[in-house]
């Protein structure tokens, strides 16, 4: 009577009773996979992360204090350096420059230049009408277009550019540089007395990106502001390179959009000549100085042989080497830098989140999209097969609107899937660095990177994909043990930009140059989840196991002299 009591209407249990007893119930289960850990709200060492033998100091609540102390020490260093204008890295260099008192003020960013005789900024799209009479479809097209005042970059660039001056300009991410030098290229090639002279003879301007898909979207900001006239603008492909062989048709070009194998390609064919360009523009500049493109950029800025022709190269980032590199193939150059040097815009709120393993990131990732969050979400993986993979493992687990987007899919593949992301329909985008850079959708809240980037750079342009155009946005850069060294350059770019990190990582010790080269170089699998892998490896045993026995039946009930074909099973499929 009394057990069916318990069983129907429950009993009363004494816990103090048996105290000792519920206790042992209370343990905690161990976990399939570690759990996530969003560091930047903790200041704390989680306990997990012990394994940091190298974090120094305890991280009690004293430690607590300083984390937040060192953080708000930073940020209060920053809005320092913001209101006066100091800038550590750049302050030697600066010393012989003088403030120039007729810079305006930028209302946001400061600004800093380094040049002989850096010409007065516009402050205005009216300054530009008054001072070199842009096409009157030009300002039409701004205003339609709701480019209402120049952005910091762009009032600085446009005189410079306007005054016939080589330029290297540095800008956070989304803060307009493709028209910075899009608006004085346009105004330049309509006024006669700096290029207008030499149109029908080849192309006056070439501007260089380091991806087909920011290739086209600089096409596209061109097309805007062009409208309503009859430029001829090219965005570089198979089939236009096929109409150039044409010496008539490509006379008649204004301006080509292109990346450097596709225009190298056509100069070897000796399909296109150069001779004519006036402007030269490298766009992502560091990518482009890169050693991957380095032969090839050599080869165009040989081609672009007119005596002169002006070279501009942009970026948000600029590394000493590049910059170096930039500044020795131009005459009297301007640099430009808005912002500091190497840090993304305070409206991107950054934060870490410590994942222990590479098979606790889906776990974390699906436990976030669990979550309500802001689509349109990017995310990062380290490669063509890691995204495909994250894709369809996302999908597997219902998650809605996941879309794919890396190299590797054919042209159309990759146009569709830019296409579904302006439109909208893509809430979730996996995808690989071939994002990282350039790329402008308005939309996008919330940036992840699955896989921790390659270097300080990586970082700063893949999370310059959220925060565009003074919108606000989020980055959320997974860790694992094995990014452990390459988390304090990291951590150094959160502080910079007034993000807080924890005490225990801004003690991390500076990593050695050998830890740095080696950033980004952490492998990992082709596919996200081992266990599937083990599922797919457990068919390809069972296909090859029926393939066997087939063969050995048909062996065995085949005559004698027959020959049997034999093989792999890939061969009979
Ligand atoms: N003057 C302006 N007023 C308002 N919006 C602008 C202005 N100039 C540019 N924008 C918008 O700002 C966004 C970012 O511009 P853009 O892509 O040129 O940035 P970027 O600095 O080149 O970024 P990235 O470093 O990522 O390449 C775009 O959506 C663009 O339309």
């Amino acid at each position: 009577m009394e057990a069916f009591q318990l069983l129907t209407r429950g009993g009363h249990f004494n816990k103090s009773r048996f105290q000792k007893d519920v206790q042992l119930f209370q343990k905690t289960e161990p976990r399939r996979s570690a759990p996530s850990v969003d560091v930047s709200e903790s200041a704390e060492l989680p306990t997990e992360l012990d394994f940091f033998k190298y974090a120094e100091g305890g991280a009690g609540p004293s430690s607590k204090r300083k984390a937040s102390a060192s953080n708000e020490a930073a940020k209060k260093k920053r809005r320092t350096e913001e209101q006066a204008g100091t800038d550590d890295e750049d302050a030697d260099e600066e010393e012989d420059v003088p403030e120039d008192p007729q810079q305006p003020l930028q209302p946001k960013h400061r600004v800093t230049t380094k040049g002989n005789n850096a010409p007065v900024p516009i402050e205005t799209f009216d300054d530009l009408r008054e001072r070199w009479q842009p096409p009157a479809h030009l300002l039409v097209n701004l205003a339609k277009n709701q480019f209402s005042q120049p952005t910091a970059i762009q009032s600085h660039c446009t005189s410079i550019i306007m005054e016939g001056r080589d330029l290297a300009a540095i800008s956070p991410t989304g803060t307009g540089k493709t028209l910075a030098y899009l608006v004085p290229i346009i105004t330049s090639l309509q006024n006669p007395a700096s290029g207008n002279e030499d149109a029908g003879k080849g192309a006056r301007a070439v501007i260089v990106a380091p991806t087909r898909e920011l290739a086209q979207q600089i096409y596209n900001e061109c097309l805007k502001l062009t409208e309503g006239r009859k430029w001829r603008i090219v965005l570089f492909s198979k089939a236009t390179a096929n109409t150039l062989s044409d010496k008539l048709a490509r006379d008649k070009v204004d301006i080509i959009i292109a990346t450097p194998l596709r225009l190298v390609a056509c100069l070897q064919s000796g399909n296109l000549e150069l001779t004519n360009v006036r402007h030269l523009v490298l766009d992502e500049a560091d990518r482009l100085l890169d050693t991957e493109f380095h032969d090839q950029l050599e080869e165009i800025i040989a081609a672009c042989s007119h005596s002169k022709v002006q070279k501009a190269v942009f970026s948000a980032t600029l590394p000493a080497g590049a910059e170096q590199m930039a500044l020795g193939m131009m005459r009297d150059p301007i640099r430009i830098v808005v912002g500091l040097k190497d840090t993304p815009l305070p409206l991107i709120s950054q934060s870490l989140t410590y994942v222990a393993d590479e098979q606790s990131k889906l776990p974390s990732l699906l436990t976030y999209l669990a979550r309500p969050y802001n689509p349109p979400v990017l995310i990062f993986t380290s490669s063509q097969p890691r995204a495909a993979s994250l894709a369809e493992e996302l999908v597997l687990n219902s998650i809605s609107h996941v879309d794919c987007l890396h190299a590797g899919l054919s042209m159309k593949g990759r146009e569709d899937a830019i296409s579904r992301m302006r439109r909208g329909e893509s809430w979730v985008m996996v995808t690989t660095d071939v994002m990282a850079r350039g790329m402008d959708f308005k939309g996008v809240r919330e940036v992840i990177n699955y896989d921790f980037p390659t270097s300080v750079q990586n970082y700063i342009h893949r999370i310059g994909r959220t925060g565009r155009a003074g919108r606000e946005g989020k980055a959320v850069t997974y860790f694992t043990n094995e990014d452990a060294p390459s988390l304090k350059p990291i951590a150094n770019v959160l502080l910079q930009s007034g993000s807080s990190v924890p005490e225990w990582i801004v003690k991390l010790p500076k990593p050695s140059k050998m830890k740095r080269k080696q950033m980004g170089k952490v492998k990992r699998g082709d596919t996200v989840n081992n266990a599937r892998k083990v599922g797919r490896n457990d068919a390809v045993k069972k296909r090859d196991m029926i393939v066997g026995s087939k063969r050995r039946a048909a062996k065995a009930t085949a005559p004698k002299g027959d020959t049997v074909a034999t093989g792999t099973g890939d061969e009979e499929k």
